[in-house]
Parts: C-alpha cells; structure tokens; sequence
C-alpha cells in the first residue's frame, strides 16, 4: 500500500487518506443548539427566545408569500410576550439586500435574528445576523432547501452565486404543520436538493483524490445518509403529510450540519449545483433551486459513471422534475447550462473539469431523458 505523507508529515496509508481531514488539529465548527421538529411548534417561539436569552427585540426578515404564512403569527407571537418586532419583506438573496437589512438592524438594534420562511430569506436573515454579530433563528415554511440549519449562505447576482461563510442558526423552529401544508412541489424540491448530495459527494472525493483537496469523511458521511435516508423512504414521501413533512426536514437538516462540519457547502454542491447556478442565469423562467439540483444529479451521475437511474427513479417516486419540460425549461437552456456550468466556480474542481463539448452535453442530456 503506498505512503504519503499527511497534514503534519507522518506516513498516511492511502486507504485512510481520506481521514486525514478528521485528523486536523483544530476546527471551528457551528450547530444548532435548540432544534424543534413537529406540528404546532412555531408557537414554542417566545419560549425558545426565552431560554436562549433573546427576548426584547426580534428582527423578522421574511418574504411576500411567508409573511402571510407564519412571518406575521411570530411577531404576534412574539408581541404577545411583550416582544417588538421588525418585519422585513425581502425578494432576492443578493449582497444588495443583505446590506439593507443589515443598516436596518443596526437602527432597530435586536437582540437576535429570525429568517421565517424560504431559502432566500433564511440565508439573508443568517448572513445580515452574522456582519451584525447577532444570534439567528432558522423558522422554515416549506422543506425545500437544506439551507435550514447550515452555517453557509448563498447570495446570488447576475453575475456569480457564492457561498459564504455565515453562521449556524442558534434555534431551527421547524412547523411541520406549516411545511406539510406547503406547495408539495416545495417538498418535492428539497427532497431534490439532498438528493442530489450524492454527486457532489463524488465531486468532492474526485477533488481530494485529484487535487488533494481537503476531505471530510464525516461530513461526506453525513451527507451521503441524508440522501439515502430519502431515497430510501420515496415511496413514503406525500403530499400533506406530517410524517412525510419530519423526514425531509430531518434530512434537510443532516445536510446542512455536514456543511457546518466541512466549513464550506462541498459536501451539498458539486457539479449538478453549479448546473443550477448556470441554470438560474440562462433560464427565462428558472425553477426551483431543488428541482434544477436533481436534474443536475442525474446527468452528472451519469458522468461520473454511476447508477443515475437510481437517482431517477427515486426522484420520480417521490414527484420531482425529471426532464426539462417537466421543469419548464427549454431544452436549449438545458445544453447551454450544462456548457456553462464549469465556469461558475472555477476553483471548486468537479467532474465538469475544463468543461463539456456541445455534443458531450447533448449526449448526457439526452441519455439520460432529460431533454426529448
Ligand atoms: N445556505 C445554504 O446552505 C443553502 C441555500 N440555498 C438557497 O436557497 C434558495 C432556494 O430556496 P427555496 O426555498 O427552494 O426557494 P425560494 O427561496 O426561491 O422560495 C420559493 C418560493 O416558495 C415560497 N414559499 C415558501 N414557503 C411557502 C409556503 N409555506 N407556502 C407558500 N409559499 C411558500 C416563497 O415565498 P416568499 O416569496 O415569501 O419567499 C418563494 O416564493 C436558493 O437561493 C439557494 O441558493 C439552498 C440550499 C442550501
Ligand atoms: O445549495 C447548496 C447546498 O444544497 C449550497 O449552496 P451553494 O451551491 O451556493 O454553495
Ligand atoms: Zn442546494
């Protein structure tokens, strides 16, 4: 078995290569500390600030159809409790925005953060928190995103999506009673979204193995399970089900603890994220960020040589998009994406390399049902 040598010099069998990661001297890692799962729980809100010693002032940054949802039955909640609460209903997660809200806050002064609602307000509540040093709370609408309980945030322009180093919500204050009664298509997304985990696992290990890029066995673990854990559970996967509701916020928070492990989204973006990415900029009308990741999933499966009709199959059971005319995506939006898709995060190495030829992207798009 051949030698190398690991972080601090000594010989490293090649079969436990990927554990040096594991082996590092020191790691800042973030999680959540208050996690609260089921029917009914957004009423538990004052209670949890009340323990975690953030009652006074919240600031509420939630989105136009969430508001209506929960965002308006927390601040009533929370003023019920003698509480002042400071809505902000934000659209896009851009720097722009976090700027906004972030000048907002340091007026209103809170004590702590809440993002209620979807991906985009979660990130923009996580992000503007973090440049205000102040703690955030993760109260999710809808199981479509693994967003939820990771330390990242992903702020989009028209240029670039990036990843940036946030910080773990404090509480997640999941209402599987509000997410089950959520768009299922919503649902359906999320379960995209973890699914899709198992290519850019195989991006990451392809990283380590080509680049010595630094590997997480556990967080890779860790995100591998959360998406069999639904692969596994597709046919129990319902519209309007609490039940169905729980497993996927589960998983989705599994997946965001496994970015929290590694320090970057590696473990939940590979190839098939920067598909999306590319997908969001070239699309007249993109879908959701789950459905273009499980898209993604499948034609990068089928690139890195593994079973994609697994992927498939599961996706299908479960009522995921799996073409684009499903998606509602030209199939020219399609090629175009999957030939700009390596360009979107140059420095995260993936099994896109230097890129595909048109006829390569035909063909994956076409193999694998994707395009007619
Ligand atoms: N930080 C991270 O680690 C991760 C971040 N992401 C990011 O998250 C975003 C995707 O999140 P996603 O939630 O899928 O998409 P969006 O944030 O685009 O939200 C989708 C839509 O669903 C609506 N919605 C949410 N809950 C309900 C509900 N209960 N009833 C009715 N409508 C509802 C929202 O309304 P409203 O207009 O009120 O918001 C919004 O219009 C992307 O920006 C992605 O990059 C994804 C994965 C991980
Ligand atoms: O969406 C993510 C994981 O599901 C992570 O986001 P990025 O692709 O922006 O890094
Ligand atoms: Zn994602």
């Amino acid at each position: 078995m051949s030698k190398f040598k690991g972080q601090k010099g000594q010989a490293v069998s090649e079969s436990s290569r990927w554990r040096e990661d594991e082996m590092r001297e020191s790691k800042w890692m973030q999680f959540p500390r208050e996690v609260l799962i089921g029917n009914d729980v957004l009423k538990e809100t004052p209670a949890v600030l009340q323990k975690l010693k953030l009652t006074g002032k919240t600031f509420i940054v939630t989105g136009k159809n969430t508001a209506g949802v929960a965002g308006n039955d927390v601040a009533a909640l929370l003023e019920k409790e003698k509480n002042e609460c400071y809505i902000y209903k934000s659209e896009k997660a851009t720097l722009e925005e976090v700027e906004k809200i972030e000048a907002a806050a340091k007026e209103f002064k809170p004590k702590c953060f809440l993002g209620v609602g979807s991906g985009r307000s979660i990130d923009l509540a996580k992000l503007a928190s973090k440049r205000c040093d102040i703690p955030f709370i993760s109260v999710p609408t809808a199981a479509s995103h693994d967003g939820i309980a990771s330390s990242r945030a992903s702020i989009h322009s028209d240029e670039k999506s990036e990843s940036y180093a946030a910080q773990a919500p404090i509480s997640v204050i999941a209402d599987t009673g509000i997410i089950s009664q959520a768009p299922f298509r919503l649902l359906a997304a999320g379960c995209g979204d973890v699914i899709s985990n198992c290519t850019a696992v195989l991006d990451w290990e392809l990283a380590s193995r080509h680049q010595n890029e630094p590997f997480s066995e556990s967080a890779a673990l860790m995100s591998k399970m959360s998406a069999e854990m639904i692969m596994g559970s597709a046919d129990l996967i319902r519209p309007g089900l609490d039940s169905s509701a729980r497993m996927v916020v589960k998983a989705l928070v599994l997946s965001g603890i496994a970015m929290s492990i590694a320090g970057s989204s590696r473990p939940a973006s590979g190839s098939e994220h920067m598909f999306s990415h590319a997908l969001d900029r070239i699309a007249k009308k993109p879908a959701l960020h789950g459905e273009q990741c499980a898209i993604g999933a499948i034609m990068m499966m089928y690139l890195h040589g593994g079973d994609w009709e697994k992927i498939r199959s599961a996706l299908i059971q479960i009522g995921v998009p799996t073409s684009a005319s499903e998606m509602g995506i030209a199939d020219e939006e399609i090629i175009d994406a999957l030939l700009l898709a390596h360009t979107i995060r140059p420095e995260r190495y993936t099994i896109l390399g230097t890129g595909l030829t048109p006829s390569a992207a035909e063909k994956v798009a076409a193999v694998t049902k994707v395009i007619q």
